[in-house]
């Protein structure tokens, strides 16, 4: 475990392949804001329980880490070479068990799969071997983040043309720097207004049980010089009432091919408000996270979480013992709620089932 100073960190990585101790550093969100500290992980259990336990989160992040979780499944396999494409298919059946909702992680695990078929099946050239296929593979999860980067800084610049200087915007949960290979969805056109010298007013709701607003986006974006205001989730109605939002922009961890929007607990609330509010309702996403295999958003599963992380979210109790709990970590956002879905292709708007495929064609 590598443990650094909370600093003035200019640029979180929350997914590092460190390749002089041929290990993936991951860094624990779960710590965030007090402490910076690196996970030390050389086996996919490691990567399936940090997944589990949120030490690494947002759909993006969750398929960068499951990508390089392949690798370090496969990496001291000896056998075949139709026995190592068994086991790298093996690898991807048990880490797509980690959490089921953010379509990312799916989405890496099939590309490790079809990179794995690609160099180890039927069709794939003799010369082959089971080495350099393992090194292809840490590739391959090395590619999944370095593009994961350029389309988040796409998407910035796509949402950035939807902003003008001195917006106030609403944000919920984090997709940010941390939830993705850098800049985040949501957040990216926050740094690179920025850099552009822009200024965007960000109200950051808390987003209860888990924090991540308060703990990673109010952090990330502190950090880098960004005006934010933390508020609680319950007050995204007032803030909006007070004129002082002119629009909300969040992530997402699977779009339906309706347009339908799976996003962190709470999301629902905001676009009812904001559409109460006649404020647009954005969501910024990479193409890898709209799912033209799931029809609607009644189709999407939506994972229920343990009851401590409302009743005695971080170690406090605050609910008597034994009272029942509802814990689901998404809800599903309709999509006559959603004003555009940013991605790095380009903005689009509804009719979603028509315009979503069209993205994927032309
Ligand atoms: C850029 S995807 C971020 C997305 O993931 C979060 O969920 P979790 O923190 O449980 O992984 C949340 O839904 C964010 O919008």
């Amino acid at each position: 475990m590598t443990t650094e100073q909370t600093k003035q960190a200019d640029w979180l990585q929350s997914v590092r392949w460190n390749s002089l101790e041929d290990r993936l550093d991951l860094l624990d969100q779960r710590l965030l804001p007090d402490e910076i500290v690196y996970l030390e992980l050389t086996t996919s259990k490691q990567v399936w329980d940090a997944i589990k336990q949120l030490a690494v989160r947002g759909a993006p992040a969750i398929g960068i880490a499951a990508a390089f979780g392949v690798y370090l499944g496969v990496r001291s396999f000896s056998g075949s070479r139709d026995a190592l494409l068994t086991e790298v298919s093996r690898q991807c059946d048990y880490l797509a068990t980690s959490r089921p909702t953010a379509v990312n992680l799916f989405w890496a695990l099939d590309r490790m799969r079809a990179r794995a078929e690609a160099l180890l099946g039927t069709a794939a050239p003799e010369e082959t071997t089971v080495e350099s296929a393992q090194q292809a593979l840490l590739d391959e999860a090395r590619a999944i983040q370095a593009e994961d980067e350029e389309t988040c800084r796409l998407i910035g610049e796509h949402a950035l043309s939807l902003f003008e200087d001195g917006m106030g915007v609403l944000t919920h949960c984090n997709a940010g720097g941390l939830a993705t290979a850098r800049y985040g969805t949501a957040l990216a056109p926050m740094y690179l207004a920025l850099e552009k010298g822009i200024t965007l007013k960000v109200f950051a709701d808390e987003t209860r049980p888990v924090l991540q607003g308060a703990r990673l986006t109010a952090f990330e974006l502190q950090q880098a010089g960004v005006d934010v205001t933390l508020i609680c989730d319950n007050m995204a109605g007032v803030v909006m009432a007070k004129g002082w939002v002119q629009a909300v922009i969040v992530g997402t961890d699977r779009v339906a091919a309706n347009g339908d929007v799976a996003n962190k607990i709470g999301t629902y609330s905001v676009a009812v408000l904001a559409k109460a509010h006649g404020i647009p309702f954005y969501v910024a996403c990479p193409m890898s996270t709209i799912d033209l295999n799931t029809p609607t958003g009644a189709d999407i599963p939506i994972e229920e979480r343990h009851e401590d992380e409302i009743t005695q979210g971080f170690g406090k109790r605050t609910a008597p013992q034994g009272v029942k709990v509802f814990n689901p970590a998404f809800d599903v956002t309709p999509n006559e709620y959603v004003t555009a879905i940013i991605t790095e292709k380009g903005i689009v708007r509804a009719p979603y089932g028509d315009n979503l495929r069209k993205l994927f064609t032309e």
